[in-house]
């Protein structure tokens, strides 16, 4: 099973760098890491199994998180409306997102970034994402809120991006006037 050895720290080039998209179909090889993927995700939100593997809690997780340059990205979380998400993308893309934005009032932290890292991070409140399934067909899908805030964390690092990167470096706290904290 993947356990925190498997996750690569910040610093590492392959989180820096845009993942290639991965061939469609999927291998029977990148089907079994999507698989272990998610199950890490499940494993690090259980009481026991975290514990037991001793794993940092994640709602989502990205290839390249892995070591592996695949625009692939896993994701389970639920909602402020306890409506669970599950997605297993491939080779996704943002196509067209909301003005308004939106922050975790808490700011956000990373399986791959050891440290606490403060403030807002910017993110749009709704984004409609094109995307590839595990059976190789497209899909859109239109998120909004924390789960649209999951899959742009998760989509950045596909881009070679971290969450700190979209922190305000004057003032880590500084909110635009019309934004809306989505806690
Ligand atoms: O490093 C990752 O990509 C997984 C992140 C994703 C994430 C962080 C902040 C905001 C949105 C997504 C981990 O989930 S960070 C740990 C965590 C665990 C449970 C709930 C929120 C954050
Ligand atoms: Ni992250």
């Amino acid at each position: 099973i993947l356990t925190m050895k498997d996750i690569v720290r910040e610093g590492h080039p392959v989180l820096q760098q845009e993942t290639e998209k991965v061939t469609l179909p999927l291998s029977i090889e990148d089907q079994d890491t999507l698989i272990c993927m998610m199950n890490y995700l499940k494993n690090s939100q259980d009481p026991i199994l975290s514990k037991k593997y001793n794993l940092r809690p994640g709602v989502g997780l990205s290839a390249n998180q892995i070591g592996l340059n695949k625009r692939m990205f896993v994701a389970y979380l639920t909602d402020e409306k306890e409506q669970l998400h599950e997605y297993t993308l491939i080779n996704p893309k943002i196509i067209s997102h909301s003005v308004s934005m939106i922050y975790l009032p808490e700011g956000e932290g990373c399986l791959s970034v050891d440290r606490n890292v403060e403030g807002y991070v910017p993110r749009y409140e709704r984004v409609k994402i094109k995307a590839y399934d595990v059976n190789g067909k497209e899909i859109v899908l239109k998120v909004k809120g924390y789960p649209s805030i999951v899959l742009q964390h998760e989509i950045d690092h596909l881009d070679g991006k971290m969450f700190y990167d979209h922190i305000n470096k004057e003032n880590p706290f500084q909110l635009p006037a019309d934004v809306d904290i989505k806690s």
